[in-house]
């Protein structure tokens, strides 16, 4: 059996930039005055979306930054929280919004995004910042799990130019911005889905492997090209012998001697969404975006 990978360190990572953030929002408040804000909103009781919630506050104000929370009821009708978000966006001393998803069913998700103002759409879900990321337009928002992983991926590959990516789920949120800022850093990409034929001839040809599927272990040990470098996004809550445990969407003990390098869950790029949603709040309260 080879060497296993080298484990890309999602936590370290994510601390550097977070003081780095924290520096400059410092700045931006000691120079120009300005503290950052970011408008954190979640509608009904989801247990995980509480705990993602709770640490994107914290994170927020560990960050040197202000937070202001915002939790509806279940019952909250999409009409109240559009209210809510017209509030926010003509509010000037708040920077950013996020939403958390997902939203209870009797909300038409695209509607609510697309009602936040584009300047403060620090998630980088609303369509004018996804259309800017698609026509290879980086001065707007960009996702912050796809962010997380490019920069994972430039930490241990700095060169992405001519390399083959292939990204396994094709979700507005990770799998099709994913997919374009690959293609934009030089990568030739193939996108599967639920339709692919066959996912693992897919992977095998890849040099870089993304994997957004929410499908626990769906990616196995003979799906690796030798010294490929595996990014793993998935979240998925298991059962196991040993109690609830969070994995990923790779099998990671099968994974790992097979790749060059690989992220780990948890530990690997779920804390660097919640540091690229903090460098985009920052990047908003700038006057900046991308
Ligand atoms: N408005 C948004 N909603 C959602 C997003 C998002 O980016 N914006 N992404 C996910 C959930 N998410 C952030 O909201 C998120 C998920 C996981 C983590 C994380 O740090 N995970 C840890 C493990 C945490 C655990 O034990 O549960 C890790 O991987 O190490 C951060 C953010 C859906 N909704």
């Amino acid at each position: 059996m080879e060497a296993a990978g080298k484990l890309i360190n999602g936590v370290a990572f994510a601390r550097q930039l977070r003081s780095e953030i924290r520096q400059e929002a410092e700045n931006l408040h000691a120079v120009h005055g300005i503290l950052p804000t970011l408008a954190v909103v979640m509608v009904g009781n989801d247990p995980a979306s509480a705990v993602y919630v709770r640490n994107k506050i914290r994170a927020t104000e560990q960050a040197g930054m202000r937070s202001v929370s915002h939790h509806l009821p279940a019952i909250t009708s999409e009409a109240e929280l559009l209210d809510l978000i017209a509030t926010l966006n003509a509010d000037e001393t708040v920077h950013g919004i996020l939403v958390q998803l997902p939203l209870p069913a009797q909300i038409d998700r695209d509607a609510v995004l697309d009602a936040i103002s584009p300047a403060k759409d620090v998630d980088g879900f609303h369509i004018v910042n996804a259309g800017l990321l698609a026509v290879g337009r980086h001065d707007g928002f960009i996702p912050c799990t796809p962010m997380g992983c490019m920069m994972l991926l430039h930490s241990v590959l700095p060169e992405l130019a001519g390399l083959h990516a292939v990204v396994v789920g094709c979700s507005n949120i990770v799998g099709r911005p994913m997919a374009r800022l690959l293609q934009q850093a030089g990568c030739t990409v193939t996108v599967t889905h639920l339709q692919t034929r066959d996912v693992a001839a897919e992977t095998r040809r890849a040099d870089i492997v993304v994997v957004a599927a929410g499908h626990p272990g769906l990616v196995r040990g003979d799906w690796i090209k030798p010294g490929a470098v595996v990014i793993d996004v998935g979240i998925n809550r298991a059962e196991t012998p040993q109690g609830a445990r969070i994995v990923g969407d790779v099998a990671f003990d099968e994974v790992a001697p097979h790749a060059a390098a690989i992220t780990p869950v948890p530990g690997g790029v779920g804390p660097m969404t919640i540091a690229c949603l903090l460098q985009n709040t920052l990047r908003a309260a700038q006057g900046l975006a991308g």
